[in-house]
């Protein structure tokens, strides 16, 4: 039995300058640079979220209706397999890089350039409602295996999950290096008045543009990870409806659609409208035999604000609600729910809906599918593209996105070991797997130019000397092989190479080419 969370606190305003400086100063002992002293704190991490797995359940369930299936897979489960994973590969990410060719020219392979990866130094994460396990202990991972110190700032929309994190995070990993700030914006406020090395935020794009402009006052680097309008494309040629219908449901029912990478809206081939509509009504039974308001696995609005939000798109849609629609506000359920509309100003097109509603738009031609995808936000987190092979590749190349899935809902951010990220206003940078690992590190290059090259490298001093400036030329220039207009020029080079490669481009090409040619030869001279 968990026992209940402690209630909501937020931290005492006059508190924070003291937690980030404790921080920053734990950065500065340097014991964070020990690789062990990383795996130390993972290892913490993993154990903590198996021992306060029961109290992180319950308290998705009182935050967010969440089922416990959905808190073991997609939040507490998820976070651990994301520290086994990186103690995994922790030790190849961390050391140095050896840089030969093609990065090192020939001329200058004896400066042993390397690439040596350091910890930024002491980072803050910001973390929204709506996955408040997963969405802030995951950019921790990253930042723990990177060498840095962190100050988390969990969503206050989710209290009992918020203070679960803080009791997790303070009692069990290094004291001082990890803690918690709870609050909302005067915290948030506090927390960006102090110099960090790096901050990762999740949320909103106006929260985002927010911590943005406040980090560039003093230049600290940002990675956003926002929301956006993402199209669902479904083609005459999509082969199987009824399959497209049921993932677009599902991506719009784990979290009660509370997920920024889910589809908002879908542009279907006119002709193919009512069949959808009844395959989503088959999903739907399938899903929810008693209806999704008796199923224990459809989680919750997180609160009024946000119901009334959500709400207000269907109150203002000139659509026609073609699946769902029911909503009831003493439980905060919004029922699953798609609107057929027509025209690209509804209010179901034009803002995010971030729940479990979305918008079917018919289409005459893919290129206007395209037309209107680009108008709505040219660069949503994810696009779902349902059509032949060729229709696919086109909509990839024509139109982009954060993360993208061919036949399916949300699946390209639900692996959580590849990168997972926006582009544009859906946000900046990346994580999971290595690139969280990327995320909160230098990549710090470094010569290391040995005493006895001085004669050689002694062109770069003064009095400057043309003559060994061409001598260097000779040996370290390319000449190009194309001309002014950017045509590749086949000269005699060119035609050597090819000659001797026997046509083929690779160097492994050429090397096979001749072990057959060298072949035929042996058995020709040797035929009987
Ligand atoms: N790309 C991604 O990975 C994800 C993006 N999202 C996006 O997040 C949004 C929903 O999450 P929310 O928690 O409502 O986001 P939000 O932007 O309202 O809040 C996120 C965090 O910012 C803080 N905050 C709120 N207002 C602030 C202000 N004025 N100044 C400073 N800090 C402030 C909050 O306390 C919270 O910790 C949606 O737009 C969704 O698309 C959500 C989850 C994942
Ligand atoms: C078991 C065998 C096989 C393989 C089976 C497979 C591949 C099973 C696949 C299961 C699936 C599809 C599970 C779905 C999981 C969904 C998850 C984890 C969703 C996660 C959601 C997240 C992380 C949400 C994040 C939200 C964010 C970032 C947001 O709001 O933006 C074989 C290989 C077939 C062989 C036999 C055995």
């Amino acid at each position: 039995m968990a026992t209940k969370a402690p209630e909501f606190q937020a931290t005492a305003l006059e508190a924070i300058p003291k937690i980030a400086s404790l921080a920053r100063g734990q950065f500065r002992t340097h014991k964070t640079k020990n690789i062990e002293w990383r795996k130390t704190q993972l290892r913490k991490l993993y154990w903590a979220l198996e021992d306060f797995k029961p109290q992180l359940v319950e308290a998705l369930k009182s935050d967010l209706g969440k089922s416990s299936f959905e808190a073991l897979l997609t939040e507490v489960d998820w976070v651990k397999k994301d520290c086994m994973w990186m103690l995994d590969h922790l030790d190849s990410f961390a050391k140095d890089q050896k840089l030969g060719s093609p990065d090192v020219p020939a001329t200058y392979s004896i400066m042993n350039f390397r690439v040596k990866k350091e910890p930024l130094g002491t980072v803050l994460i910001i973390g929204p409602y709506n996955y408040p396990i997963q969405l802030l202990l995951c950019p921790l991972v990253g930042a723990i295996a990177a060498g840095c110190t962190a100050v988390l700032k969990p969503s206050e929309l989710t209290p009992a999950c918020a203070m679960w994190t803080k009791e997790l995070i303070e009692k069990r990993l290094d004291s001082g290096s990890f803690s918690v700030v709870n609050g909302a914006i005067p915290e948030t406020n506090a927390l960006m008045a102090e110099k960090w090395d790096k901050i990762f935020f999740t949320g909103s794009a106006q929260v985002g543009s927010i911590i943005a402009q406040k980090a560039a006052q003093t230049l600290t680097p940002v990675v956003l990870e926002l929301g956006g309008k993402n199209p669902a494309f479904i083609t005459k040629n999509c082969g199987n409806l009824a399959l497209a219908a049921r993932r677009l449901l599902w991506g719009k029912t784990q979290n009660a659609g509370q997920v920024c990478m889910s589809q908002n809206y879908v542009l279907i081939d006119k002709d193919l409208v009512p069949t959808f509509i009844e395959f989503l009504k088959v999903a739907y039974k399938d899903m929810f035999p008693n209806g999704a308001k008796a199923s224990p696995d459809l989680s919750r609005i997180v609160n009024k604000r946000h119901f009334h939000r959500i709400k207000k798109m269907l109150d203002d849609t000139q659509g026609k609600i073609v699946m769902g629609g029911e909503l009831d506000e003493s439980e905060l359920y919004i029922e699953p729910t798609a609107v057929l509309v027509n025209s690209v100003n509804d209010s179901m097109m034009q803002e995010e809906s971030f729940g479990p509603i979305f918008s079917i738009y018919p289409v005459n031609t893919l290129d206007e599918a395209l037309n209107i995808a680009n108008l709505i936000h040219r660069t949503p987190l994810s696009l779902f593209t349902f059509g032949n092979k060729a229709e696919n590749k086109r909509i990839l190349n024509e139109m982009t996105s954060g993360g993208a899935t061919i036949n399916d809902g949300f699946f390209h951010g639900a692996v959580n070991t590849v990168p997972f990220g926006g582009v544009g206003d859906s946000g900046w940078g990346a994580y999971r797997g290595k690139a969280s690992f990327d995320s909160f590190t230098h990549f710090r290059t470094i010569a290391e130019t040995p005493g006895w090259a001085e004669k050689l490298i002694r062109v770069r001093y003064m009095p400057y000397d043309f003559k060994a400036l061409a001598f260097l030329n000779r040996l370290t220039e390319k000449s190009p092989n194309f001309d002014r207009s950017g045509k590749v020029v086949k000269g005699l080079g060119y035609w050597v190479k090819f000659l001797f490669g026997l046509g083929g481009k690779s160097a492994k090409g050429a090397f096979l080419r001749w072990l057959v040619v060298l072949a035929a030869h042996y058995m020709y001279t040797n035929r009987s």
